[in-house]
């Protein structure tokens, strides 16, 4: 519920009006003027100083230009209109309309230059972030969900735009326009200023109250929405609805979206009657403000201690007074949700890549492929939700595995689900690292060769091979770039997917992949075999398919993996028989320990894990 409530917050904070409020105070809640952290954000703004300096004097213009219409006014009615003098009338008329265009064109001005610092400051971070996540192990990403990533790269970094616009910008505009506006009244007339600062927190105060109230009342609607709307996505998809109905909770679920729907209701008839009373507080107070001005600075009026003008320039400037300063009172609220938005930022920023980058680089296909492992042990690190206690046992997903695999063997690892196979196979390309123990290849340790060599030398078919949302050809060459047509489909003729490519509605250009054409297990299998066979590895790191095929797709799967194995060190882990009987070695796994080593013959009688495993699990193809 948390994390979906950061989401959310994240995710609405980049656009203005009222429930972002809410969401910067959510944010903001439990946050504290965090010094380091708000060090650190203003260094990205560092860059582009010349930029900050100019905005910095364009907001001067603007809360000074704000405030000389009202002294226009003044002259026009007291040294104009008063004393019947029309060249003066006509010259502060003019003056009053330059202004006007002046303090219009450089609004502009100041958005543009806002604008521009928020979004390099945006485009840097989100670069920093994509690439500082590109440096991240798979288990990294699969310790977090997907969309939690996305939403630091897009939402939170979004943000920004707010961090400036509200935040920096906002503080200094509001904090110059008052300071101007309060020089300017004081300049005029001391009484009628005072009289006009006494009235402020009749202002302030009621706004910043009933706004806490108000967004007490948003966080609770908030939450009822979110039990509302995971109620309905839950009860109103297939899988949901099934259940349901399968246990008869039918009559459950409509309690539960009953009560929802009545608070809901209740809280929104208590917020809309909290923000009436508060329109009738401040609408009656920018009516009660000008009274007493007029009343008191009539009174000086006929006393002929000030002109009229005054008075009405007063009321123009009352405006200038209030506004901001209600701005500024909720100033903390946005530098708070700043620094909880950053905090975000730098936590992802400063998980350390787990797997470090060598210095060695080999050149692609020199290695032999032999692989070995000596006295390794894994274990996952815990992160986030999955995160154990300090003093929990270490749980070890390999235990003390020591290997080696010559240069053109073919191994399969075995073992029943949760053995450590994959975890095992992960090693080898460096997905993660060994917790202890070492791993060479050509014996070269791993850890002291480039990530780019070491995985330039192997190639990998995974259980379910993925394609980005892009034509055949452009998955094909993700192996080799440069490949040509010709070469592309010999690899794809060996590995038996030519033709079902050929086949497709625009053959070797047809967009495959998340949203485009989808292709069977079976054909993703195969292409993914082309993939490597294009890359021409001297390793082949393999997750056999364990669902089960038809004759025909089988046969041209082993076909297809035989062109693959040919010449080539190949780490399978195989859920077939065929693919165990064709390899020189076989690996049994169990709990993270490698229990046996031999052939099929040697393992089939003499090893009862393998046996039972032989006898349940291995698809023996029809
Ligand atoms: N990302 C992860 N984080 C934490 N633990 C993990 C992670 N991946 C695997 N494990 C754990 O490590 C152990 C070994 O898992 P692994 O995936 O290597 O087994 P496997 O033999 O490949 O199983 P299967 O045949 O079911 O795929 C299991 O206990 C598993 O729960």
């Amino acid at each position: 519920m948390q994390e979906m409530r950061e989401l959310r917050a994240g995710a609405g904070l980049g656009g203005h009006g009222g429930g972002n409020r809410w969401q910067m105070r959510e944010l903001a809640k439990g946050e504290h003027f965090d010094w380091p952290i708000i060090r650190r954000a203003l260094e990205a703004f560092v860059p582009y100083w010349k930029h900050a300096i100019l905005v910095s004097f364009v907001i001067l213009a603007t809360s000074v230009g704000g405030v000389v219409p009202a002294w226009l006014t003044q002259q026009i009615i007291d040294e104009g209109i008063d004393k019947r003098r029309m060249s003066v009338v006509i010259f502060f008329t003019l003056a009053l309309i330059l202004t006007a265009i002046a303090t219009g064109l450089i609004s502009v001005l100041q958005t543009w230059l806002s604008n521009l610092i928020a979004q390099n400051v945006m485009a840097d971070y989100r670069m920093t972030l994509f690439r500082h996540l590109q440096r991240q192990t798979v288990s990294f990403f699969a310790s977090r969900q997907a969309g939690d990533l996305v939403s630091r790269v897009t939402n939170d970094v979004t943000a920004i735009q707010n961090v400036v616009t509200t935040t920096i910008v906002g503080f200094l505009s509001n904090l110059l326009s008052i300071a101007a506006t309060l020089f300017m009244m004081f300049s005029m007339n001391w009484k009628l200023a005072v009289l006009a600062v006494i009235v402020v927190p009749g202002f302030v105060i009621p706004t910043q109250r009933v706004g806490r109230a108000r967004q007490e009342l948003q966080a609770k609607i908030q939450e009822w929405l979110s039990r509302m709307t995971v109620q309905l996505s839950e009860s109103l998809g297939v899988s949901g609805a099934l259940l349901i109905r399968i246990f008869n909770r039918q009559a459950a679920e409509e309690a539960q979206f009953a009560e929802s729907n009545a608070r809901l209701r209740d809280l929104q008839v208590r917020q809309a009657l909290i923000g009436r009373w508060l329109f009738m507080w401040l609408g009656m107070f920018s009516s009660i403000g000008p009274a007493l001005l007029w009343g008191y600075g009539g009174w000086l009026v006929i006393h002929h201690q000030i002109g009229l003008g005054v008075i009405v320039a007063f009321t123009t400037l009352l405006s200038r007074l209030y506004g901001p300063l209600n701005q500024l009172a909720q100033v903390h609220v946005s530098v708070l949700s700043s620094v909880a938005l950053f905090r975000r930022i730098f936590a992802l920023l400063d998980t350390e890549p787990e797997v470090r980058d060598g210095d060695v680089s080999i050149p692609p296909n020199s290695v032999q492929g032999q692989i070995r492992l000596e006295h390794v042990w894994f274990s996952y690190p815990s992160t986030g939700e999955a995160k154990a206690p300090q003093d929990a046992p270490v749980r070890w997903a390999l235990k003390d595995v020591s290997l080696t695999i010559e240069p053109g063997e073919t191994v399969a690892l075995v073992g029943p689900s949760g053995a450590g196979k994959t975890t095992l196979l992960n090693l080898i390309p460096r997905f993660s690292d060994a917790s202890r123990g070492q791993l060479y290849l050509d014996g070269m340790d791993v850890k002291s060769l480039t990530l780019t060599s070491l995985r330039s030398q192997m190639g990998l078919v995974p259980q379910d091979p993925f394609f980005f949302h892009d034509t055949v050809v452009n998955n094909l060459r993700l192996a080799k770039p440069d490949a040509t047509q010709a070469e592309m489909e010999a690899a794809c003729r060996a590995a038996q997917i030519h033709d079902t490519i050929a086949a497709l509605p625009q053959g070797y250009e047809t967009v495959v992949g998340e949203r485009g054409y989808r292709l069977s297990g079976g054909e993703r299998q195969r292409l993914a075999i082309a993939r490597v066979l294009l890359q021409n590895p001297k390793i082949v790191l393999l997750d056999e398919a364990t669902s089960s095929l038809d004759t025909v797709v089988e046969r041209q799967i082993q076909e297809a993996l035989a062109v693959l194995l040919q010449g080539r060190t190949a780490v399978m882990i195989a859920h077939r028989l065929s693919t165990i009987l064709k390899s020189d070695k076989i690996v049994v796994m169990e709990k993270g320990r490698v229990i046996a080593v031999g052939t099929h013959h040697s393992l089939v009688h003499h090893n009862p894990l393998y046996t039972r495993l032989y006898e349940t699990q291995f698809q023996v193809e029809p």
